[in-house]
């Protein structure tokens, strides 16, 4: 039966009451169930697709692609060329520009999951999936919430929970899923506001502002760039530094060197070169605060998934001094003081947390396959081997290779094959056992 109630939460006066319902009949899905409607899990479906496969794609947001939709900023680009950011099956337009604006790249991903027929359920938040060694199949509980106005007014909110229950799992919900804020000491006595990136969209409303941004990855230089371009003046805290690369090098993208490069040349040959055109081009980052990593930029994506920086803008300001280095934050002083770890304490309007993002696996899948780590990154037992795209009991993992959209479409390509011989060999099977039954009549 659907829709049983569960549990009553109760609502104060005045406030919302919220009911949870729980569907208890358990769905069983034709084809495999992939959580994640962003680039890898339309990637899976669409190749599914394409090997007439069914699937049921689970996405807690109302919308696909809710990471390039609601969670980045105004003047976001691809910035690798957007040869490295095709999906497989379906090229960028011509007229798109080589670094396509995230208009552009959402309008792509819009059409693709057209094209390819992928309509995923949408509001639907999965919370638990659980490998039945029994019955060989996974049960997948996903959560959604629905708002109605009662009869009195006041609004009833009803949360459903629902089983999917499919022989195979496509996990698909990104290396980004949720925001990493750190706890910093005295942070109740801040009277600025505080945000993290994901919910930053342009420089406009901090003109003449003194902004801190925590944090020195792409998300960080590129705000503290776009602060600039509006009359703020940013700040920029570093801890522990980065590989500052610009994003062309002789007139080609540095991405697209490096791959080149890396069809000949030994990793760490590749990272010397570019560390040496950069030197040229961008000067010493080091006097300017930007320490370098020990190891190169391409082997420490590898082997921490740490990105370097591609430079679109924000190095010349750095160098001209209208982005300023200062230290790891070491706690909230007062309404508007920071102090860092090297004792200074200065005053600012706002603080942005450029901090990064982090994976959820490990709070929803309970039989991981030893596909993730603790903190659901993917598991690899050489730091190269980004190979693992498949566990076992039918679990397939997705974007996790920290290879951007080029390993998500990898990935997406080798699961969706895998699980449609698996399909098909069930579907050849069952038309098999219909004959022989059909026959014996
Ligand atoms: C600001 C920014 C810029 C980037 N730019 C580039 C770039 O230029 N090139 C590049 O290659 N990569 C880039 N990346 C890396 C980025 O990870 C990929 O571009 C891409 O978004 C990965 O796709 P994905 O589908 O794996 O993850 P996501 O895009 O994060 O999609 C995952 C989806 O799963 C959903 N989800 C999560 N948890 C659940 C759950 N429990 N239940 C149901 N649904 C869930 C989310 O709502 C989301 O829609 C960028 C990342 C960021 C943050
Ligand atoms: N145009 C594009 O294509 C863009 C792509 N991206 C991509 O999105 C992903 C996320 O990028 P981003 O949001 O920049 O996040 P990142 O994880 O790349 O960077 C996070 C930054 O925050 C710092 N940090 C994290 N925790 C703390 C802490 N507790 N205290 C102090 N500092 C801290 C890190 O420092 P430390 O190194 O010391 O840990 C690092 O400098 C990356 O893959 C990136 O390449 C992002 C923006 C634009
Ligand atoms: O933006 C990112 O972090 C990406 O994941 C894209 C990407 C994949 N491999 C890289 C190597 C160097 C710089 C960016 C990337």
């Amino acid at each position: 039966m659907q829709g049983q109630v569960a549990g009553d939460d109760a609502g104060g006066a005045g406030s919302p009451s919220r009911r949870r319902e729980s569907s208890a009949a358990a769905r069983l899905v034709r084809g495999p169930i992939i959580v994640g409607a962003g680039p890898s899990g339309l990637a899976v479906a669409a190749t599914l697709s394409r090997h007439a496969v069914p699937f049921t794609v689970l996405e807690r947001s109302d919308g696909i692609a809710d990471l390039w939709t609601n969670r980045t900023y105004d003047r976001l680009r691809l910035h690798l060329p957007k040869v490295f950011c095709e999906l497989p099956h379906a090229r960028f337009p011509a007229d798109f520009p080589t670094y396509p604006t995230k208009h552009d790249f959402l309008r792509y991903l819009r059409s693709y999951a057209a094209r390819f027929a992928v309509a995923p359920l949408f509001g639907r938040t999965v919370t638990c999936a659980r490998y039945d060694a029994e019955a060989s199949l996974w049960r997948v509980t996903a959560v959604s919430s629905s708002s109605t106005a009662a009869g009195g007014g006041a609004a009833a909110e009803t949360t459903t929970e629902t089983e999917y229950v499919s022989p195979w799992l496509v996990v698909a919900s990104g290396e980004n899923a949720e925001v990493v804020v750190p706890t910093v000491k005295g942070r109740e006595r801040f009277g600025g506001e505080v945000l993290h990136s994901s919910t930053y969209r342009s420089g406009e409303r901090f003109k003449g502002m003194r902004v801190l941004v925590v944090g020195c990855g792409n998300s960080g230089m590129e705000m503290c760039l776009d602060l600039c371009e509006h009359g703020a003046m940013p700040f920029m805290s570093v801890r522990s530094g980065v590989h500052v690369l610009p994003r062309e090098m002789f007139g080609a993208s540095t991405f697209g060197i490096a791959m080149k490069l890396l069809r000949w040349l030994p990793i760490k040959m590749v990272d010397r070169l570019l560390l040496l055109v950069a030197r040229m081009v961008l000067g010493d980052t080091e006097k300017h605060g930007l320490r370098r990593p020990k190891l190169g930029p391409l082997e420490i994506k590898n082997v921490t998934g740490k990105s370097p920086v591609l430079d679109v803008g924000a190095w010349s300001f750095i160098k001209s001094g209208n982005i300023k280095i200062v230290p790891e934050v070491e706690s909230f002083t007062g309404s508007n003081g920071v102090r860092f770890v090297n004792g200074d304490e200065m005053a600012f309007d706002s603080v942005i947390f450029a901090t990064g993002y982090r994976s959820n696996v490990p709070c929803w899948l309970k039989d991981d396959g030893e596909l993730f780590t603790e903190d659901g990154k993917a598991k690899a037992e050489q730091p190269s081997d980004d190979d693992r795209w498949r566990g076992p009991n039918g679990l397939y993992r997705v974007g996790f290779s920290g290879q951007g959209l080029l390993g998500a479409g990898a990935d997406a390509l080798r699961a969706a094959a895998d699980i449609a011989g698996r399909w098909q060999a069930e579907v050849a099977a069952a038309v098999a056992g219909a004959k022989v039954s059909s026959a014996s009549v």
